[in-house]
């Protein structure tokens, strides 16, 4: 049931910062595939593989550049504004080329101990435990570091030397360098609406990744999005997305960020369990982006165009 949940967009995926994939939990249907290290030993990366294939609806040739990419280790960068997919996609690929993939939920508090791994006390003594960067290096992982620009500039180098011709990670504290699995890559995401000046990625960070554009899918995709995801029919989702453009048009002119693909599943998930299509829309839709009066009432007589 919650991955059902999960994979209809009601529960969150990426929470706590460092997880197993919602997928894993239901690992039990295909197949094991063990990941294993150079040496053939079991790895605990094995907790994160994909196991059920993710719902993903191709909008370009994304998948194929993806695939390049990979086939040669190019460090990725998914850069497109939130709730566009981009998460969804990454699961996508780990699925379809069967890697386990470790997500990491970035923030400013975020240290490189964090990404790196430290020292534990415990009864025995001290041990210690890869985070979640040197996990995936070691044993082969894809390791998704989710908007990347929340955390500090002096952690994000941490995957300097992973993300160039030497892929290795030096763990100073531990004296070891970890040389990376083939099969290990980093992916970033990355939203270029919130960055600044005072927050943003280094040039010689953004210049080690390839980079694949997202954004809000074409009207008849997104609602097929839209009716999959939510269960909500055809006819509502096509007026949904009408609403979220008609929002994503006030984007710079009094809204931060347009109504997201996510927020119309959302909606269409209230819909399709019986709330009247208004108070699902003010609810999903408008209450959550905007407190300004004003707006609140330009995109609520938008949901009365439609419904
Ligand atoms: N192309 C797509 N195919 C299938 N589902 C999609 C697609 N695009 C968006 N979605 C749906 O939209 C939801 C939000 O997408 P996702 O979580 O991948 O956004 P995101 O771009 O990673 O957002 P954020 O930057 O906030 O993490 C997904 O859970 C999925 O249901």
């Amino acid at each position: 049931m919650r991955d059902d949940l999960t994979n209809r967009g009601y529960l969150p995926r990426r929470n706590p910062a460092f997880h197993v994939p919602a997928a894993a939990s239901a690992r039990s249907e295909a197949a094991p595939r063990a990941v294993t290290d150079t040496t053939g030993a079991a790895s605990p990366l094995d907790a994160y593989r994909v196991a059920k294939e993710p719902y993903y609806r191709a909008v370009a040739d994304e998948i194929a550049l993806y695939e390049a990419a990979y086939s040669v280790r190019m460090p990725m960068m998914l850069k497109g504004p939130t709730g566009c997919g981009k998460t969804r996609f990454v699961e996508y690929m780990a699925w379809k080329l069967g890697k386990p993939l470790v997500t990491v939920a970035c923030n400013e508090d975020m240290t490189a101990s964090d990404l790196v791994g430290r020292f534990l006390l415990d009864a025995n003594g001290t041990r210690w435990q890869d985070g979640p960067l040197t996990m995936a290096a070691r044993f082969g992982g894809i390791c998704y570091l989710d908007e990347v620009v929340e955390a500090r500039q002096d952690t994000t180098v941490v995957i300097h030397s992973l993300t160039d011709a030497r892929r290795v990670l030096p763990l100073e504290k531990k004296g070891e360098i970890v040389e990376a699995h083939p099969d290990f890559q980093v992916v970033i995401s990355y939203n270029p609406g919130y960055q600044s000046l005072m927050k943003d990625l280094k040039q010689s960070t953004k210049q080690r990744f390839g980079a694949l554009d997202f954004n809000y899918p074409e009207h008849e995709v997104e609602a097929e999005i839209v009716v999959h995801e939510s269960g909500v029919g055809l006819d509502a989702a096509k007026k949904l997305v009408h609403i979220a453009e008609h929002a994503r048009n006030l984007k710079g002119h009094g809204l931060d960020e347009g109504i997201s693909t996510r927020m119309l599943i959302y909606a269409g998930s209230l819909i399709s369990r019986g709330v009247a299509p208004l108070a699902a829309c003010r609810v999903a839709l408008v209450r959550p982006i905007t407190d300004d009066p004003d707006m609140r009432n330009a995109l609520d007589s938008a949901v009365t165009t439609y419904f």
